[in-house]
């Protein structure tokens, strides 16, 4: 039994965002300044020839292209091919950064790091970090599937180009972002001046941080996070991939956009302190709570028939669990019929145990969910 090796996985961060928002932007400035790391950098092309490669600066950082076209199982068996050969020479990067085409779908890269087995061992997704045009996400989200499913899926937003909208127009957009998910971190950015260590080792994706489950961890700045618990037994690892074929949740089936549909619902619009909120019908998330623990050997059927049964509509989901009986807890999370969970961090003394889970995605039956979920108290 491998000690708990999330320490020494080497991390990924996965870039997304529209074609133009500034996801190369980005890329630059992480890779010009002077952080010491040594990062390599995986370009995911669309197009017939490689531009972006040549956009990318820096002497140091090795550059990997993967196949152009849909980011789906061809590429992604280009991933794997890559990161596998990477891990190889484990000791040489401190960290992978994936830049997705701005027209992919994050999902079928973000369930890489749970598909396969030999990448999982070795990699762990850190983060999807989005980058949102402000002037232009708007537009894009009315006429672009991946647009929406890129807000979906991140766990960071920067929402760049402020300076080419107002101060009203960014409090628009950055409703319209919250109303897809209100879960991720937003920054506002001109030219992506982040800090680094904003978009970078953030441990969202396997919610070490528990960025996601609820918005008020997020301004929280919680350094607490536990890197040094190794030895534990993985009694509770559960890796198990539900999909049909190769398990993208894509139903290729649906051709161009990928099976997922795209409705021109209205939006639902309130005003909320001068910062509009929007009701994104397309797009929900729900998030239940447990004041406590719950039954271990009734929560994995749930959510595994669950994965089966409506994966699909299951952007992602993820939760934070106290079965009873033990003393750490339980942290999952899912990409559609993707499950993947583990035991981590202790309960801390000062800490109320609970059981929380979040979903984001399409057509969630919220009381059906939740009576699910509550059926799982112990
Ligand atoms: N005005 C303004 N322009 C920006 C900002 N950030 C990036 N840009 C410009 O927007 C254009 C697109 O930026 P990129 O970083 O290439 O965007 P990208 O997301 O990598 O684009 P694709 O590779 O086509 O998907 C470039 O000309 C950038 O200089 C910003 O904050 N404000």
């Amino acid at each position: 039994m491998a000690a708990d090796a999330s320490s020494e996985k080497t991390p990924v961060t996965v870039l997304t965002g529209y074609l133009g928002a500034g996801k190369t932007t980005l890329l630059n400035r992480i890779l010009s300044e002077p952080h010491g790391k040594k990062y390599a950098v995986i370009v995911n092309e669309f197009g017939e020839i490689g531009i972006d490669n040549d956009l990318v600066v820096g002497a140091d950082e090795e550059v990997f292209e993967m196949n152009n076209g849909c980011v789906c199982c061809t590429v992604r068996g280009d991933l794997i091919r890559i990161l596998e050969g990477l891990m190889k020479r484990k000791g040489k990067f401190d960290a992978i950064i994936v830049e997705t085409t701005g027209l992919a779908d994050p999902a079928p890269v973000a369930q890489t790091f749970f598909i396969d087995e030999e990448v999982g061992r070795k990699a762990r997704l850190d983060a999807v970090v989005t980058v949102a045009d402000a002037k232009w996400l708007t537009e894009r989200l009315k006429d672009a599937p991946e647009a929406k499913n890129q807000i979906a899926f991140a766990d960071v937003i920067l929402l760049n180009k402020t300076d080419l909208v107002s101060r009203d127009e960014l409090d628009e957009v950055e409703g319209r972002i919250r109303g897809i998910n209100p879960y991720a971190r937003v920054i506002r950015t001109t030219k992506c001046d982040v800090p680094l260590d904003a978009v970078l080792d953030k441990g969202a994706f396997d919610l070490d941080r528990i960025l996601s489950i609820e918005p008020a961890f997020l301004e929280a700045d919680d350094h607490a996070h536990d890197h040094h618990h190794h030895g534990h037994g993985h009694d509770h690892h559960h890796h198990h991939e539900h999909g049909p074929d190769c398990g993208c949740g894509h139903d290729h089936a649906a051709g161009e956009d990928h099976g997922h549909k795209h409705h021109d619902h209205g939006h639902g619009e309130h005003s909320h302190g001068g910062l509009k909120h929007y009701h994104d019908e397309t797009m929900q998330s729900v998030a239940f709570e447990i004041p406590g623990d719950v039954d271990a050997n009734k929560f994995m059927p749930w959510v595994n028939n669950l994965a089966q049964t409506e994966g699909q509509n299951f952007l992602r989901w993820k939760g934070i669990l106290a079965f009873a009986g033990e003393p750490r807890r339980f942290v999952f999370q899912g990409v559609h019929m993707i499950l993947d969970g583990d035991l981590q961090r202790e309960w801390r003394p000062d800490e109320k145990r609970r059981s929380k889970i979040v979903f984001i995605g399409k057509e969630l039956d919220e009381a059906k969910l939740r009576q699910g979920f509550e059926a799982c108290a112990a």
